[in-house]
């Protein structure tokens, strides 16, 4: 699937798969040395974060376990509802474990302090975030990430895990959609 088989949907390619590919190999790379010696478990947040976990996780060469949450605050719109729900908690306990949550996306940020919370309620030893994007300018609250790959613009962007009614996460790049798509 490329920008081309998008067709009219498709404004433009934000990050390609090349660009996507180098900064997971960085923040990999840097989380390995911050976590050199330790067990850490990475918490996917489904479902936008399938990508993201599936290649970032096979970057790493620390031992990492694995687990899955699913909230959802977006419902099938482009605005936060600001409303966080499970749907599917963790398996796991955190008890004294160093959790990294691996996420496709802050953009209001809601999300995920939202989860931070949640999580670190659990008696985890540490609670970090791993993000692919992030929304400077969208935030509404402020969240503290340890890894970022990319910064950018406030627009709403589907690809890579990322979709807009349930389109488009298949996407292996992350590209902005046409506004006549959602009625912009
Ligand atoms: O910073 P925020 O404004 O809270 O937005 C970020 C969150 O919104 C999206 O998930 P969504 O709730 O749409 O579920 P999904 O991952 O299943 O698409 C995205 O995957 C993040 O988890
Ligand atoms: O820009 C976005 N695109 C898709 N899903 C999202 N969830 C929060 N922000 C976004
Ligand atoms: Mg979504």
């Amino acid at each position: 699937m490329d920008a081309e088989d998008m067709g009219a949907d498709l404004e433009k390619v934000l990050l390609s798969q090349e660009q996507i590919d180098t900064r997971l190999t960085e923040m990999a790379a840097e989380i390995d040395a911050d976590y050199a010696g330790r067990d850490v478990l990475l918490v996917g947040v489904l479902r936008g974060a399938v990508m993201v976990m599936a290649d970032l996780s096979r970057k790493l060469h620390s031992p990492v376990q694995m687990d899955w949450m699913a909230v959802s605050s977006y419902g099938s719109g482009t605005k936060s509802s600001g409303v966080v729900r499970i749907l599917k908690d963790l398996d796991t306990d955190l008890t004294g474990r160093d959790v990294l949550i691996v996420e496709d996306i802050i953009d209001s940020g809601l999300t995920l302090s939202w989860l931070v919370g949640n999580l670190r309620s659990r008696g985890p030893a540490s609670v970090e975030i791993a993000t692919l994007l992030r929304k400077p300018e969208a935030a509404k609250v402020a969240v503290d990430v340890r890894y970022v790959g990319f910064d950018i613009p406030p627009e709403f962007v589907v690809g890579y895990g990322l979709d807009y009614g349930e389109q488009y996460r298949h996407l292996p790049f992350v590209g902005t959609l046409a506004p006549h798509v959602y009625g912009g």
